[in-house]
């Protein structure tokens, strides 16, 4: 049998509203009255399409539909001053696209520091009708990941752009779909610092969404994270869980007892309810990656009929070292593409080496790629090179590499940077090889993680090096069965490599996750194939230099 697609509609309302995401009243960015937004459900080949109605009162919106690679709609990818304007209070954008690939995918806002804010909620695409995902189960759950601080964005946006510079900070709390307790602990037995146990009656906007199971049967946890900073570990207290799916990819499958999450990734896991059924289970959730200053976030697992209020009498799952970088490279590394995956190109057209440093601008504190802070235009990337407005943005592109002595163990010796909007133009089809070259920080002795996430497009990941990358470490490049992803981890003084083909005309992000190092100017953006894009839709530019344009134009 064939499969019918359809046309999932969506009409929707971002606003600001009073909400307790972790018991602690503050504002939050939502869509409908909901925090986190509505989880839109479609299945491969449907048309989504989403009318945003902006009722922020005084500031622009956009949402990017992650994971979603936009063949063929480039304007509907959500990124402020890339592929679209912003869409001013008051007035209504409707993004369509074609959700193409099963899986599991998130939505967030692409403007400032929206995300942080918590304009964010869950997309999952499932296998189209008649189709069959390559693994059994019998029930399955969702979980978003976030942090949340209780400094609102717009401050955390003023600290971040202040001299002298102010630090975010580690988050108040994390949130398991939008969820997360800051003043009281589920397992208060076993906190440390003391807290005082939650009590909840299940209505508070902060009580932790339990998961119901039936001894014996498979599930499968659909897992996302839109941090704006946190990287996760997440582990479920005595079950194996083994990963199937990496951001819209089906992966060879392999357990583990817990799983390294970084933001911008998402997973699926399958776990068998195979433990004592008159007990219950922690589904636990810390910080790696950073030093940790914020407890777990933490809900239940409960077996049916067990009451979902009978908490687990063991301890949660202990979080490896947050600097236990071992450990989060033995799980990077077991991932690898599913059997049935495309293989990639064996070759490449054009490599571009991306030199990650932290760096600094007349006093402010930046990070800059190959020695430049992307700072946005006003016009649109995708609008200023369709309709080849000059000036728009630098007319030359960022370099393809760094200087070979850079010495990448060490702070920089000339600390400073300079803003720039140029962007890669990338040979339409041409295969793309970028290798991430992560470096010290400012301060001594300290190197990031940083997860890269490309718009448009999927990559292989072909692998992960220590120090400085050279042309030697080609042989060890794994083109037999590199995972295919969109978003990928540099570790600290390490360098990542991977390869995509050039292939869908549009305007892409690639950057760093982390909301605060975008913001400080932590990507680049490429661009291919736009000339043979035919129609943008006009209110996707009706700002800038393609807005004039089009009023010049008298209709
Ligand atoms: O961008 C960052 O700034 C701080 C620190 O480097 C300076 O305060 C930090 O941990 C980041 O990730």
């Amino acid at each position: 049998k064939r499969s019918s697609t359809k046309v999932a509609h969506f009409k929707w309302e971002v606003e600001y509203m009073h909400w307790s995401p972790d018991c602690n009243e503050g504002v939050v960015m939502g869509i409908n009255g909901q925090f986190p937004g509505p989880t839109i459900r479609a299945r491969a080949g449907d048309t989504v399409v989403v009318e945003l109605t902006n009722k922020l009162p005084t500031e622009g919106v956009v949402i990017h539909w992650h994971g979603i690679r936009q063949m063929g709609t480039p304007w509907a990818d959500g990124t402020a001053a890339i592929s679209q304007c912003a869409i001013n209070p008051g007035e209504t954008f409707i993004y369509k696209f074609i959700v193409d690939k099963a899986g599991t995918y998130f939505y967030h806002g692409h403007y400032g520091m929206q995300r942080s804010a918590g304009l964010y909620g869950s997309l999952i695409v499932d296998v189209a009708e008649y189709k069959k995902e390559p693994f059994h189960y019998d029930g399955e759950f969702n979980l978003l990941l976030s942090d949340w601080w209780h400094k609102n964005a717009h401050e955390q946006e003023l600290d971040l752009s202040s001299k002298p510079f102010r630090w975010i900070g580690e988050p108040q709390s994390l949130l398991l779909n939008g969820r997360g307790q800051y003043n009281c602990s589920l397992a208060a037995q076993f906190s440390n610092p003391p807290l005082s146990q939650c009590k909840f009656t299940g209505t508070e906007q902060c009580a932790p969404q339990t998961m119901t199971v039936q001894p014996n049967k498979i599930y499968r946890l659909r897992i996302a994270s839109t941090t704006a900073l946190a990287s996760l570990n997440l582990a479920i207290g005595g079950h194996k869980m083994v990963v199937v799916e990496a951001d819209g990819n089906y992966v060879e499958p392999f357990s583990v007892y817990d799983m390294d999450i970084y933001s911008g990734e998402s997973y699926s896991i399958l776990f068998k309810a195979d433990q004592n059924p008159s007990q219950n289970y922690w589904i636990s959730v810390g910080v790696r990656g950073r030093k940790p200053n914020t407890p777990q976030a933490l809900t239940i697992l409960n077996y049916s009929p067990t009451s979902s209020t009978k908490l687990p009498t063991s301890r949660p799952p202990t979080t490896p070292l947050w600097n236990d970088y071992y450990h989060s490279k033995s799980f990077a590394n077991r991932i690898k593409a599913w059997r049935g995956s495309p293989k990639p190109p064996t070759t490449y057209n054009r490599r571009i080496m991306l030199l990650n440093t932290q760096n600094r601008i007349d006093g402010f504190t930046k990070w800059a790629i190959n020695n430049i802070s992307l700072s946005l235009p006003v016009t649109p990337y995708l609008g200023s090179i369709k309709y080849n407005l000059k000036n728009a943005f630098a007319n030359s592109q960022p370099p393809d590499s760094f200087s070979p002595s850079y010495d990448v163990m060490r702070p920089p010796v000339n600390p400073n940077t300079t803003h720039g909007d140029g962007i890669y133009m990338l040979k339409f089809n041409s295969t793309i090889d970028v290798i991430l070259q992560n470096a010290n920080a400012l301060a001594d002795n300290v190197s990031e993680i940083h997860p890269w996430h490309l718009h448009g497009h999927d990559f292989w990941v072909l692998g992960y090096g220590e120090e400085k990358f050279t042309d030697k470490d080609v042989v060890k490049f794994n083109l037999k069965n590199p995972p295919l992803r969109n978003s990928v981890v540099i570790f600290p003084y390490g360098w990542t490599a991977l390869r995509f083909v050039a292939d869908n005309p549009g305007a892409w992000a690639f950057h760093c996750h982390i909301e605060p190092h975008l913001h400080m100017g932590m990507g680049v953006v490429f661009a291919e194939g736009i000339y043979r894009l035919k129609n943008i839709p006009k209110e996707a530019l009706t700002c800038g230099l393609t807005g004039k344009m089009f009023m010049d134009r008298k209709h």
